[in-house]
């Protein structure tokens, strides 16, 4: 029997991220090959005719998965101002940080927010929006780990696929902390990576700098294995990064929406527990989330 299709509402989708993952969640890539989608489009009034022209390509492109375009089960909040060459993530908080307040009208759905400062946003979206449980808000970091899995991977010349179990630690900043000490790597290489952990902390700045925009295809793919692997599970010994609200583990602070290892089963994530954490990780952990708490604080300093 045909599955029931899944609302997907997508903010910002008129772009450049939003230009992007549109067609990957209406080819099934976010939620398998054989769930039915209808995908609900949010933008600003200024950016109607761009997403009206969204829309006449999504019907050009005759996705047989494609139902419609209303209703929501689950929400990408990539709706937002991205930051110019020079500037860190946080530098949008004023711009962006409003909107994350304004749209906390949301009922009980899944939401992945991608929109900078993501964890920040995240936060707002979660204390302004009560009704939703804090379990279903999260903010994305899968690209950070992918981007850490790609740098393992060229590094020492083994395909991504037998690369797992990196963690990013923290905030999708400059202050993240990429950990390789419990990643498992197919490879007899005893090369160490090096300068792994900058060139993964700096590489949306690098993206910058190249292309004069912010990164957009791996965002957007990013969010879909955030999702994939939120709904439909992740594998058996594979964990993933994703932004999630603290319950206090690996001592972080509780409060404060930090990147930490998951798994997921039957739509729900847990925080992979017992890691041993030495003491340069230590100190790299407790360094981002005390960003995290200016973030906060700084966040409020906006909204007032
Ligand atoms: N967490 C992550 O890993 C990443 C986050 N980002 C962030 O994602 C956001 C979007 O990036 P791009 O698509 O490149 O930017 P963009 O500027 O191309 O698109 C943003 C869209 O959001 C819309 N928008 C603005 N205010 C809105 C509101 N109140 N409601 C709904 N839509 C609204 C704009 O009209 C625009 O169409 C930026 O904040 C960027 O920094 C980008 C890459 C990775
Ligand atoms: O760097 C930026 O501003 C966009 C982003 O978050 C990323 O590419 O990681």
């Amino acid at each position: 029997m045909a599955k029931e299709p899944v609302r997907v509402l997508v903010t910002g989708a008129a772009g450049q991220i939003g230009y992007a993952l549109v067609p990957m969640i209406a080819r099934g890539i976010m939620l398998g090959a054989d769930q039915p989608v209808i995908l609900h489009m949010l933008d600003i009034p200024p950016a109607a005719e761009a997403l009206n022209g969204v829309k006449m390509e999504l019907v050009d492109a005759a996705f047989p998965l494609l139902k419609g375009c209303t209703g929501v089960n689950i929400a990408v909040m990539v709706g937002g101002f991205s930051r110019k060459e020079g500037m860190e993530r946080k530098d949008v908080m004023s711009k962006n940080v409003s909107i994350y307040k304004s749209q906390a009208a949301a009922p009980n759905y899944k939401v992945l927010v991608v929109a900078n400062p993501a964890n920040t946003n995240a936060l707002i979206l979660k204390e302004f929006a009560p009704s939703i449980p804090e379990k279903n808000i999260t903010c994305l970091t899968r690209l950070d780990h992918n981007r850490a899995l790609g740098q393992i991977s060229e590094r020492l010349s083994v395909p991504v696929s037998d690369v797992k179990n990196v963690i990013i630690w923290g905030n999708h900043s400059s202050t993240q902390y990429p950990d390789v000490n419990h990643a498992k790597v197919q490879t007899s290489s005893k090369e160490k990576p090096v300068q792994f952990i900058s060139t993964v902390q700096q590489r949306g700045a690098a993206i910058i700098k190249a292309r004069k925009l912010s990164s957009a295809l791996s965002a957007a793919s990013s969010a879909c294995d955030h999702i994939h692997d939120w709904v439909l599970g992740t594998p058996e010994g594979t964990f993933f990064s994703m932004g999630v609200y603290s319950d206090g583990s690996y001592n972080v602070p509780s409060g404060l929406i930090y990147s930490f290892p998951v798994t997921c089963r039957n739509g729900e994530w847990s925080i992979v527990q017992g890691l041993p954490i030495d003491e340069v990780s230590r100190k790299k952990m407790d360094l981002t989330a005390e960003e995290l708490k200016e973030e906060k604080d700084l966040a409020y300093s906006c909204l007032s």
